[in-house]
């Protein structure tokens, strides 16, 4: 294979001459393409399918109908006959979809004739349908019966079995596995095709026995449990007319930590010297190490296709991308409440839009914790419900709706809150990575990053759930004066604005309650309230949690006193939570002074541990009595200071969190610094981000 890439500039039309849709103008920037030459053989082959759809598609075809340029509406594809009329009327007529979007234009004309294809667009251009639209057309080539929907002759037709899969697509998370797989059961809806998922979480018999009774062509599917049923021979299910192989993130699937199941998937499936087929990778991110990696693996010809120039901003230029640094880590729940509070207040004036917002914290355990005092926020001068069922005051985002995503939740849980917050008009997700990558839910007009995101790769991603299919959005990242640095270094030449101004809580000194200005005053009282709801085990996990996340930070001492702050003046715990002594060698902080080595609160729920305060003002409320066993919060502010954990306001909640420690299932380690360059995050694997602790293996891992 040569080695070296030739680049040639793409001839990409600029003008989409019938085009209606903005999205479709908007993506319509230059695009190139590196392609290797390619050796005649593959150009027969793909020939050679084009010619079997044409015989199959419609009399009209012919030598002449072939395009001379690239085609760039989708009914064209229909016109000269490349794509079945059933696919095209269903893309068209169904789907909406009119006019091919950039990186549609490059890679759907070239994958069609059966070329191998890397490609990195932006974040929310329709890079699904770009492999989705030629994986089924080629199919249906090669197998024109499967063009015709079975309904149409009473389901007459061969009986498709567990092993007659046709095309693989393995994604890193569940959530866009099941996304991908409902794009693909929509544009296959007037053919012959059945597409099946297999994703961890669920329970693997019943998804089994869907793919056993109905049969499969297309499979789309995590690792993990594409590797489980493909690899046990009771399973029956196999691919030896295996045709195309498509890597969605591809950069995170082929990162350390799914990369031998990669492997091991890949060993399962027929070779190429067995079966030829087509592969395609595709990511809004794509490191130069990727495509070195995969190099060899695909065949000669391939095509890099790029629709962001080298000179260009990863991230959408319409999306505003603003950075608040804030003094403490204590300061950043309540800029937080103050930037959501405008926004919801800018959401209800006259031309204002629904808000709705993903925020993304680094960890599990600050999702949860994050969670419960968002769910538990009052309007000021209302008390906090209780557990007895008393009923609350209304939330102050009220009718906003709240739902949380991560990996510790069950995998029905999970799909609900996705499915929920992508049909609420107004919501706010509270999510760890595992949404970052992939995920379409429409017309989120905020992302607010809680912290240094693990990578740059994985800001691009998270920013990229705004503003998407031509929308408007914009990013907020609020970062403590302790990860400038940080930033500095994962998210160098990124266009971020600072935005300190903008929030009154940003600066203050929370460590001295006296010199708070009352311009403060509501977010804060509003926190204190909520944050005597949450529970210490949940603090303490919380601590933990951040504890492993800010390993990177070379300073244990800052570490170690930055955390006893948010404990202390954040949490409204009078001494910070203990941690184990292995977890404080293992993160280097043993002999930092102000560390509590002991039982960790996290680990008893029951205990009366008589150190949890409100926070926020460092008010000493009584003790919850509820229950007498509890006893670990006190409530800092009102009194009320017990657990108001289950439930939630106006239905939203997607409640069921695990514990700490005992409940890992299927959540694997989290991803340090030390790991390769791309290493991304947001797969199932990794919830929750290790700092530059090195090697963090996957059932060491404590802080996930
Ligand atoms: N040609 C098109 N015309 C109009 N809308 C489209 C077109 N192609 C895709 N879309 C819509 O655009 C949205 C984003 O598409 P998609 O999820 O495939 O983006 P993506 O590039 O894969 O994003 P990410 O990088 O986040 O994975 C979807 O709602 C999809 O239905």
């Amino acid at each position: 294979m040569r080695r070296a890439f030739q680049r040639c500039t793409a001839s990409l039309p600029r003008s989409l001459s019938t085009s209606n849709t903005a999205f479709a103008r908007n993506t319509s920037l230059q695009c190139h393409t590196l392609r290797i030459a390619r050796p005649s053989a593959l150009l027969s082959r793909s020939y050679h399918q084009t010619s079997l759809l044409r015989q199959n598609a419609a009399a009209r075809t012919a030598e002449d109908d072939a395009p001379s340029g690239v085609l760039t509406r989708f009914e064209e594809l229909e016109t000269h006959g490349i794509v079945h009329p059933n696919v095209v009327r269903t893309l068209t007529q169904s789907m909406g979809m009119e006019t091919m979007t950039e990186v549609q234009q490059a890679t759907i004309n070239e994958a069609l004739k059966g070329t191998d294809i890397i490609a990195q667009a932006k974040t929310g251009t329709g890079k699904t349908l770009a492999f989705l639209l030629p994986v089924l057309q080629n199919i249906l080539s090669l197998d024109p019966e499967l063009a015709e929907s079975r309904n149409t002759f009473g389901g007459r037709g061969k009986r498709t079995t567990a092993d007659d899969i046709r095309a693989l697509i393995i994604s890193p998370t569940r959530e866009l596995a099941e996304q991908i797989a409902e794009e693909a059961k929509k544009l296959v809806k007037n053919t012959g095709v059945i597409v099946q998922t297999a994703v961890g979480g669920t329970q693997k018999r019943v998804g089994l026995q869907a793919i056993q009774r109905q049969g499969c062509h297309l499979l789309v599917g995590t690792p993990g449990r594409l590797k489980d049923i493909l690899s046990d021979p009771y399973t029956r299910v196999e691919a030896p007319d295996l045709s195309a192989l498509v890597f969605d993130e591809a950069d995170r699937l082929l990162d350390q930590g799914f990369w031998p199941e990669i492997q091991e998937i890949m060993r399962l499936l027929p070779t190429a010297a067995e079966k030829d087929r087509q592969t395609m990778m595709f990511s809004a991110t794509v490191p130069r190490e990727v495509v070195d990696l995969v190099r060899s693996t695909l065949k000669p010809g391939f095509q890099f296709v790029k629709t962001v120039r080298d000179d260009e901003e990863p991230t959408h230029a319409r999306v505003p991308q603003r950075m608040v640094t804030v003094n403490g880590f204590e300061n950043k729940l309540p800029a937080l409440v103050e930037l959501i509070n405008k926004a919801v207040e800018a959401s209800k004036q006259p031309d204002g839009t629904p808000f709705k917002a993903i925020i993304y914290f680094n960890s599990t355990a600050e999702v949860t914790l994050a969670s419960s005092v968002l769910q538990n926020l009052q309007p000021v001068g209302e008390p906090a419900g209780d557990s007895f069922g008393a009923r609350r005051g209304r939330h102050p985002w009220s009718p906003t709706r709240l739902f949380e995503i991560h990996a510790k939740l069950s995998q029905q849980q999970r799909s609900g809150a996705a499915d929920a917050f992508r049909k609420c008009e107004s919501g706010i997700l509270i999510s760890s990575d595992v949404t970052a990558r992939g995920m379409d839910f429409p017309n989120v007009t905020h992302v607010i990053q809680m912290a240094v995101p693990p990578s740059r790769e994985q800001y691009i991603h998270r920013i990229g759930r705004t503003a998407r299919a031509g929308k408007e959005g914009e990013g907020w990242l609020i970062v403590s004066q302790a990860e400038a640095s940080e930033v500095h270094n994962r998210l160098n030449k990124l266009p971020l604005q600072n935005a300190n101004d903008h929030l009154v809580t940003s600066s203050l000194d929370l460590t001295r309650p006296g010199q708070i200005p009352a311009s403060a005053g509501t977010v804060l009282e509003m926190l204190k309230g909520a944050m005597k709801s949450v529970s210490m085990a949940e603090k303490a996990k919380a601590y933990q949690a951040l504890l492993g996340v800010y390993g990177w930070l070379g300073n244990k001492r800052l570490l170690v006193e930055s955390m006893n702050n948010l404990a202390q003046y954040g949490w409204g715990l009078a001494e910070p939570p203990h941690i184990s002594p292995m977890l404080a060698q293992r993160l280097r902080i043993d002999r930092v002074p102000g560390v509590r080595i002991g039982r960790s609160e996290a680990y008893d729920d029951d205990r009366d541990s008589s150190s949890s305060r409100g926070g926020y003002g460092g008010d000493r409320g009584g003790r919850s009595s509820f229950g007498g066993s509890r006893g670990g919060d006190r409530g800092g502010y009102g009194g009320g200071g017990r657990e108001e954990r289950s439930g939630g306001y106006a239905g939203g909640r997607s409640s069921g969190r695990g514990g700490f420690g005992g409940d890992r299932g299927g959540d694997r380690g989290g991803y340090g610094g030390g790991g390769s360059r791309y290493s991304g995050g947001g797969g199932d694997r990794g919830d929750s981000y290790g700092g530059r602790p090195p090697r963090q293996t996957r059932d060491a891992d404590p802080y996930a």
